[in-house]
């Protein structure tokens, strides 16, 4: 038993070592810090849910892998992705390096769990239908130490009542941001924000 353990832990160990490593290789600096603390932040968050943080931790790491990508690069790899990307996706290309990156960690890396792949391809838009893992993912995304905006303390204590709150004051704020700056909004942030509130609500 504690020989399963001990070479439990030592694979996790060797395959953070390892993909950090390849992100390393694959990300301007500050994004790859950023990387970083959005795994350390979602392996906090899933010990608190009781979820697994080896996974959180990887699917943090590995949220933004395709964020080195050209604009042209990213809407090739869109059109030849096995995930659906609707035409108001397709349209904002900033928002192509979520299913890309989900596309790519399956075919590059090899890593197939679904719920590390939904993780990564939701990041950015979110989904009203996604797993907990993939809620903590785009909680931790916005919430690491080093995101620094106006607004971000409430954001925060609204995580710490519960990852519900904490979705509804993110989406909160990107739809507030979009709505300011004239900016295209993608409906899923729209949708995922109204199933947060109802679910709040409703409660
Ligand atoms: N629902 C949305 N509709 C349109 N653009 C969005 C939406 N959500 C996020 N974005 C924009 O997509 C870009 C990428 O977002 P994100 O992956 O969160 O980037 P970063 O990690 O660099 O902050 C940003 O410019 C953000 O403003």
């Amino acid at each position: 038993m504690i020989l399963k353990i001990r070479s439990y832990i030592w694979r996790i160990k060797v395959n953070r070592e390892k993909t950090i490593e390849v992100i390393k290789e694959c990300l301007p600096a500050a994004r790859f810090k950023h990387s970083l603390a959005v795994a350390v932040t979602a392996e906090k968050l899933a010990w608190k849910e009781g979820l697994a943080v080896d996974k959180a931790y990887l699917a943090g790491l590995l949220h933004d892998y395709a964020k080195g990508y050209s604009e042209e690069e990213l809407k090739r790899l869109a059109r030849i992705s096995s995930w659906y990307i609707d035409q108001e996706e397709m349209s904002i290309y900033q928002l192509l390096h979520a299913p890309v990156a989900a596309y790519l960690v399956e075919k590059e890396l090899g890593i197939d769990d679904s719920q590390i792949l939904e993780a990564i391809r939701y990041h950015t838009i979110g989904s009203p239908d996604m797993g907990k893992l993939a809620v903590i993912i785009y909680i931790a995304d916005f919430i690491e130490p080093s995101r620094d905006f106006s607004g971000i303390d409430k954001i925060r204590k609204e995580v710490d009542q519960g990852l519900d709150y904490g979705i509804l004051a993110i989406t909160n704020h990107i739809l507030r941001y979009h709505l300011d700056h004239n900016r295209v909004i993608h409906p899923n942030t729209l949708a995922l924000r109204n199933a947060y509130l109802r679910r709040i609500y409703d409660e």
